[in-house]
């Protein structure tokens, strides 16, 4: 089983102090589609899962939609649940799972409910004004790509994520990519880390 974790966060702690960087809108779903066409993984963002409960009608909606506005993380209860059940369907064992883990209890729920780590993690390198401008100008209608949503998403990622990004870093997990160069540019980078070197 390969499993990939897509981690693409504000890092401010010592080691990564010169790094203006960012998750939201540093184009994780648009480079896990240009993956998934060349290296055959299935993509599987949390954030697009997450989405998908609160079209259904579920018990959980209302609670998802509400976090979803305010750019809180969702609890890893729901979240996990929805990747696990996403596993199990889709038949294939490459996963990149995208938007997750989002924090210290997103990480330690998933491996303690399904055991396994990701083969390594990769962190997008972006600035939070292209970030922003991004967001900004996505265009799906969304309910948190609002100045106000995006400034609150843009908080939760540097206080929650950073841990977690330095737990795997302490691994030799995080592979870093300069996200922000033209999307052609990025999946160029992004290919080196998957073709192995030989
Ligand atoms: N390298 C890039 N340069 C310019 N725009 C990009 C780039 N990558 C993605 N985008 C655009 O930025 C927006 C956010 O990208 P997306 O893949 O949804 O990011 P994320 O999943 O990290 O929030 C989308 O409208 C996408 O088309
Ligand atoms: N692991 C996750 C991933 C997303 N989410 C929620 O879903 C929102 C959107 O996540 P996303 O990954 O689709 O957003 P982008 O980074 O793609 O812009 C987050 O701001 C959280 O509110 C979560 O609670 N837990
Ligand atoms: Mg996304």
């Amino acid at each position: 089983m390969s499993l990939l974790f897509f981690i693409f966060n504000q890092i401010c702690s010592n080691k990564w102090q010169k790094l203006r960087t960012g998750g939201p809108g540093s184009g994780k779903g648009t480079q896990c589609a240009n993956i998934v066409k060349y290296f055959g993984f299935t993509h599987l963002s949390a954030g697009d899962l997450l989405r998908a409960e609160i079209k259904s009608g579920s018990e959980n909606g209302t609670m998802i939609q509400n976090m979803i506005k305010e750019g809180k993380i969702v609890p890893s209860e729901v979240t996990v649940k929805l990747l696990q059940h996403a596993m199990q369907e889709s038949g294939n064992n490459k996963f990149l799972i995208d938007g997750f883990p989002r924090n210290e209890e997103n990480r330690a729920a998933f491996e303690k409910v399904t055991g396994i780590e990701p083969e390594f993690v990769l962190f997008f390198n972006c600035s939070e004004e292209e970030m922003e401008k991004r967001l900004l100008s996505r265009n799906e209608g969304r309910v948190d790509d609002n100045i106000e949503t995006i400034r609150k998403r843009f908080k939760v990622f540097v206080e929650s994520s950073i841990p977690v990004i330095e737990y795997y870093d302490a691994k030799s997990k995080v592979r870093k990519i300069d996200a922000g160069k033209s999307i052609d540019e990025v999946f160029e980078e992004v290919k080196k880390i998957f073709t192995p070197a030989n």
